[in-house]
């Protein structure tokens, strides 16, 4: 997937407003990346961007080698809320995508359970999204999410609506899912942490006008999990990300100060 000098401008009521500035970056297929930043800075604009939610934008987003015009079944997306169907059983939620693309009910639920018992919920496929805990709900969102097998899963905050303990095994749940998946996947995340655990790549972003400040390659051992938390080479990596993320606040609050 290729972004190149990617801008979106809003109109708002103050004038117009530089959201995402000349934004750039290439993900080989399969890699995964993790794009930080504070609060405003146009992660999830990006993202919406490259799902072909958000038009018009200048630049040029590529994925298998055609251009992102409008949502397309390569694409997944997942947000920070599950939006499930609250009608529909855990099955038929992941089943819909592969249904709407003309799959027989039969081959849908069989590639949604093929997915339920990826993400472990084996016992709750006949059960309503309201029966579920808010990561069981998560887990399903990003089922149906790559039911029709996306080149590329976009995800925005997907954890970040949930407690400690769920959000890291959620994480590691999505490191075995992306080891049989095969996708590309760029992940929004406030946390820093979560973004060095998961990523083979972290984008930190400026704050408004939001564009690329640093790209840090993240050289950690793969199989991974959360235990590498305390490991010595994880805490250097997480140093980095943080010097630079604290001379950007600095420069970020100077500036606004000074205007
Ligand atoms: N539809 C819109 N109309 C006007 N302004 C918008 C619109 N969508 C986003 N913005 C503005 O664009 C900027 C980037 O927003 P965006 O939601 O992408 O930031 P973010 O980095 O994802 O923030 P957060 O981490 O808080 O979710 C913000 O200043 C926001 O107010």
């Amino acid at each position: 997937m290729q972004v190149s000098n990617l801008s979106i401008v809003f109109d708002t009521n103050r004038g117009q407003l530089i959201a995402v500035d000349r934004v750039s970056f290439d993900v080989p297929q399969g890699e995964f990346v993790c794009i930080v930043g504070p609060s405003g800075c146009g992660k999830s604009t990006v993202l919406n961007t490259i799902a072909g939610l958000e038009v018009p934008f200048e630049g040029n987003i590529l994925v298998d080698g055609s251009p992102v015009r409008r949502p397309r079944p390569d694409v997944g997306m997942v947000f920070q809320q599950p939006h499930l169907f609250p009608w529909k059983s855990v099955r038929r939620n992941i089943a819909h995508g592969p249904r709407m693309l003309g799959k027989s009910a039969k081959e849908a639920n069989a590639i949604a359970d093929d997915l339920i018992a990826m993400v472990g919920l084996k016992r709750f496929a006949d059960a309503f999204p309201n029966t579920l805990s808010g990561g069981m709900q998560q887990r399903v969102a990003i089922a149906r999410a790559l039911a029709n097998q996306p080149r590329v899963l976009l995800m925005d905050e997907p954890f970040g609506a949930l407690d400690a303990q769920t959000r890291a095994v959620m994480q590691d749940n999505l490191l075995e899912l992306r080891d049989r998946i095969k996708a590309t996947i760029v992940f929004v995340t406030h946390d820093i942490d979560e973004a060095i655990v998961l990523a083979d790549r972290v984008l930190i972003m400026s704050a408004g006008p939001g564009r690329i400040l640093r790209q840090l390659d993240v050289d950690l051992p793969r199989p991974r999990s959360n235990a590498i938390l305390l490991e010595p080479a994880y805490l250097a990596l997480k140093k980095d990300c943080l010097d630079v993320i604290r001379a950007e606040g600095l420069r970020a609050f100077r500036q606004s100060d000074e205007t």
